[in-house]
């Protein structure tokens, strides 16, 4: 039986970490995980879809070829989903510390981590969302990973993102849940 064919797949971001998730996922799909590291147009507004469908038909016009865009956010419930879209300014303005130092006794530390990712190709445009519950940990603990994944304990399990390898923390993120039923989704669809 002929082998079919690897399917290529976009994926703008500025972020190498992403891209090695989501490839690490993409192998098992058949699908070929084309990283360009693109400047992304980012708009500030107060959610993750309108973001990202402005930052995918920027990137559709400029590239002209099926791409994906994501972007993520952490929305902690004492703080009334704070940071949730504005997670990579506050993270650059006041880090995990400060996030910790919010925190402060409070009994209250759920969390979620949500990914919105956009396909878009010449037909359309279609949003895939991801969602991991869980909580913000008292301090910072493992090396790995980005972002917060230090501070971020998902349900389940009592290690932080930040101690897990890539294929761990694939079992359970917000990315890994919007990117499967993003390539659950591409299976069935033909341009
Ligand atoms: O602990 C984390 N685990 C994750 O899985 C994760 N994903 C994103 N983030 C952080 O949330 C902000 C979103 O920004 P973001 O989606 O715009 O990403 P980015 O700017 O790094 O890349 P991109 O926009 O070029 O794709 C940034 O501060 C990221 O560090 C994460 N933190
Ligand atoms: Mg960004």
């Amino acid at each position: 039986m002929k082998k079919e064919e690897k399917r290529e797949i976009i994926l703008v971001t500025s972020n190498e970490n992403k891209f090695k998730e989501m490839n690490s996922i993409a192998q098992n799909f058949n699908v070929s995980l084309i990283w360009f590291n693109i400047p992304k147009v980012e708009i500030q507004a107060d959610s993750l879809e309108e973001i990202v469908k402005f930052s995918a038909i920027i990137a559709y016009n400029q590239i002209n070829r099926p791409l994906i865009v994501e972007d993520s956010g952490l929305f902690i419930e004492a703080l009334n989903g704070f940071p949730g879209p504005y997670s990579n300014y506050v993270r650059r303005k006041i880090g995990m510390e400060g996030i910790i130092r919010l925190l402060e006794g409070e009994k209250n530390r759920k969390a979620y981590f949500s990914t919105v990712l956009a396909y878009v190709d010449s037909t359309q445009l279609k949003l895939f969302e991801g969602r991991v519950y869980g909580s913000i940990s008292t301090e910072i603990r493992g090396t790995k990973g980005f972002g917060y994944d230090p501070i971020f304990i998902p349900d389940g399990v009592n290690l932080t993102f930040g101690e897990m390898s890539t294929e761990e923390k694939n079992k359970y993120s917000h990315r890994a849940i919007a990117f499967r039923k993003f390539l659950e989704y591409l299976a069935t669809y033909t341009v």
